[in-house]
């Protein structure tokens, strides 16, 4: 199966403060470590919502500012369009993607939703999803297509506000 990763980068940030995926951690902007979450487990990796250097940059659909669910509607049609079978997403304050998603999609981490693994047929569903549901929900549109939510052992950092960024070093896999 030929995946797509993407890294969901757009939104406002307003709980942050400032633009959160160029916040830095560890010596690198948290989109650099989401982009490195991605690469072991897909065949190709996309940036949705921005452009990002040397990094293919994916437009939302059908439009900006949708929250998470228009990236992930662009980015499903584009690996549609470039021949890839399944989207693994992740959102910005991703440090690792645990094995236990990468089985039969669609399925999504129970604990964050915006990480999950959706094949490229459901661009047409999500596109329905948007049109007719206001909150826009990742739940709501992963109930709605019978999604898989996966438990992990593995906590997921949730990154909202400066704080939480300086409580990231709790979250590797090494930290006492
Ligand atoms: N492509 C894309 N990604 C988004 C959009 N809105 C949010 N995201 C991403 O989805 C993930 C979760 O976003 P949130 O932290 O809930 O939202 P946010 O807009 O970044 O932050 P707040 O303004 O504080 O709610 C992050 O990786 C965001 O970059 C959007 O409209 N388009």
């Amino acid at each position: 199966m030929s995946r797509l990763g993407v890294v969901l980068a757009g939104g406002r940030s307003s709980r942050f403060g400032s633009d959160k995926a160029l916040a830095r951690f560890e010596g690198r902007t948290l989109l650099d470590h989401a982009l490195a979450a991605l690469r072991p487990h897909v065949d190709a990796v996309a940036v949705v919502g921005r452009a990002a250097g040397d990094v293919p940059g994916i437009a939302d659909w059908p439009a900006p500012d949708l929250g998470p669910l228009g990236g992930l509607c662009g980015a499903l049609r584009h690996a549609a369009a470039e021949g890839h079978d399944a989207v693994l997403s992740c959102s910005v304050d991703c440090l690792d993607v645990p094995a236990a998603l990468l089985t039969t999609p669609p399925c999504y981490l129970a604990a964050q939703p915006v990480i999950g693994l959706w094949p490229v047929s459901l661009a047409g569903a999500l596109a329905a999803f948007l049109a007719t549901d206001p909150r826009r929900s990742v739940r709501g549109f992963a109930a709605s297509v019978g999604a898989t939510a996966v438990e992990s052992d593995q906590p997921q950092p949730n990154i909202n506000t400066p704080a939480d960024l300086a409580a990231l070093g709790a979250f590797r896999p090494d930290a006492g």
